[in-house]
C-alpha cells in the first residue's frame, strides 16, 4: 500500500489554481522531496493531506485512509513539521516533547529526542529564548517523537545553519533506516538530493515532473561534464567532437572538456586515447538537480504563460 497517494488533488482560491490536478504516490518507505519554486503550491498540498484545507476537487488517501474522512486517525500515525512552526515561548524544550508524546497517547524519553536533534543543552530552557534554527529543530523532535509511521515535514532545513542541516538530514536517515516514510518540501536542493529516494517537482501547481535525482537530471537534459587531464591536438580534439552523445569538447589548461550524456563517457575516453592522447586522469562533474530543477521550473513557467496568452 502506498503512503500517500492523491488523484486530482486541486485546490482553488477564488478561481485561482494554487494546486491543479495533482496525481502523487509515495511508496511507504521511502523519502519523497516535494520541490518548487516559491507559491508552487508545496505547502497547499501538505495542508490538504494533513486536513488542513479542503480540496476543491479530487481525493488523497495516506496509508490508505481517506485524509477528509479519517483525519484523526491518520493524524495519529504521522508526526507533522508545519510550515511556520511556532514554539510556545514560555514552555521549555522538555515540556513541549512532554506535551506532545501526552497528546498523541505515545511513549518516549524527551531527553533521547532533543538529543538526536541536537537540543540537549537547552532542554529546560524556554523555546522563547531559543535561536530559530533551534526553534526549527524542536519542530523536528515533535514530529518524530512517539516514532510515527509517516512524517511530513514542511521546508525542514529552513532557517538552519549548515550544523543543523547536517542533524536534519541524519534525522531523515535515521527515521527512513527505522521504516517510516519521509515527505517533505523544500527548495534546499543540495539536501534533497542527498536524502531523497525520490523528488517530484512542482511549479505553477503542477507535477512537472518525478522520479529518482539522476532521472530527473536526465529527464531536463542535464549533461555531464567531463574533465580529462591529457594533452590533445586537433585530430584528437575532433574526433571525440565525432563521438555521439557528445555536444560539447573545449580545451582547458589541464587537458579537454567534454559534455556528454553518461552513456557516452567511455566511448568519449577511448576515443581520446585512440587518437593518442594520454589519459592521465578524468573526473565527472555531473549536472546537479539545482540545474534540473530551474530548467524544469523555466519551462513550466512558459508553458503557463502560453496558456494564459491563448
Ligand atoms: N489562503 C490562501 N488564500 C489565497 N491564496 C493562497 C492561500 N494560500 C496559498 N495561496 C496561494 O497559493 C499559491 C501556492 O502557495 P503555497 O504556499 O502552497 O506555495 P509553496 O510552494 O508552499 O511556496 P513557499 O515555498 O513560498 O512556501 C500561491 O500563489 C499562494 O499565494
Amino acid at each position: 500500500m502506498s503512503a500517500i497517494e492523491t488523484a486530482g488533488l486541486t485546490k482553488r482560491y477564488d478561481g485561482t489554481p494554487a494546486v491543479s490536478d495533482l496525481d502523487l504516490t509515495v511508496h511507504t518507505g521511502e523519502v519523497y522531496g516535494f520541490l518548487g519554486p516559491n507559491g508552487a503550491g508545496k505547502s497547499t498540498t501538505i495542508d490538504m493531506l494533513m486536513d488542513y484545507t479542503r480540496p476543491s476537487a479530487g481525493q488523497a488517501t495516506i496509508f490508505g485512509q481517506d485524509v477528509r474522512d479519517d483525519a484523526s486517525a491518520i493524524h495519529a500515525r504521522t508526526g507533522i513539521l508545519p510550515d511556520r512552526f511556532g514554539v510556545y515561548g514560555s514552555l521549555t524544550g522538555r515540556e513541549h516533547l512532554d506535551y506532545i508524546l501526552d497528546a498523541n497517547d505515545a511513549t518516549g524519553d524527551p531527553e533521547t529526542i532533543l538529543g538526536r536533534v541536537g537540543l540537549s543543552d537547552a532542554i529546560d530552557q524556554r523555546a522563547g529564548g531559543y535561536s530559530k534554527g533551534m526553534q526549527q529543530r524542536l519542530g523536528l523532535a515533535m514530529a518524530i517523537a512517539g516514532d510515527p509511521d509517516l512524517l511530513i515535514l514542511d521546508e525542514p532545513f529552513s532557517g538552519l545553519d549548515p550544523y543543523g542541516v547536517r542533524l536534519v538530514r541524519d534525522v531523515v536517515a535515521a527515521e527512513r533506516d527505522r521504516g517510516a516514510t519521509v515527505f517533505f518540501s523544500s527548495h534546499v536542493l543540495d539536501q534533497v538530493e542527498r536524502i531523497c529516494d525520490r523528488v517530484g517537482l512542482l511549479a505553477d501547481g503542477e507535477l512537472v515532473a518525478e522520479g529518482t535525482p539522476a532521472e530527473l537530471r536526465a529527464t531536463a537534459g542535464v549533461e555531464s561534464r567531463l574533465h580529462v587531464d591529457t594533452d590533445v591536438d586537433d585530430t584528437a580534439l575532433t574526433a571525440v567532437r565525432n563521438v555521439d552523445g557528445v555536444t560539447y569538447v573545449t580545451r582547458t589548461d589541464a587537458g579537454v572538456e567534454i559534455a556528454c550524456g553518461a552513456e557516452s563517457r567511455y566511448h568519449a575516453l577511448n576515443t581520446l586515447a585512440d587518437a593518442g592522447a594520454p589519459i592521465r586522469t578524468f573526473n565527472v562533474d555531473t549536472g546537479t538537480i539545482e540545474d534540473a530543477f530551474v530548467a524544469m521550473a523555466d519551462a513550466q513557467r512558459e508553458a503557463t504563460r502560453g496558456r494564459d496568452d491563448a
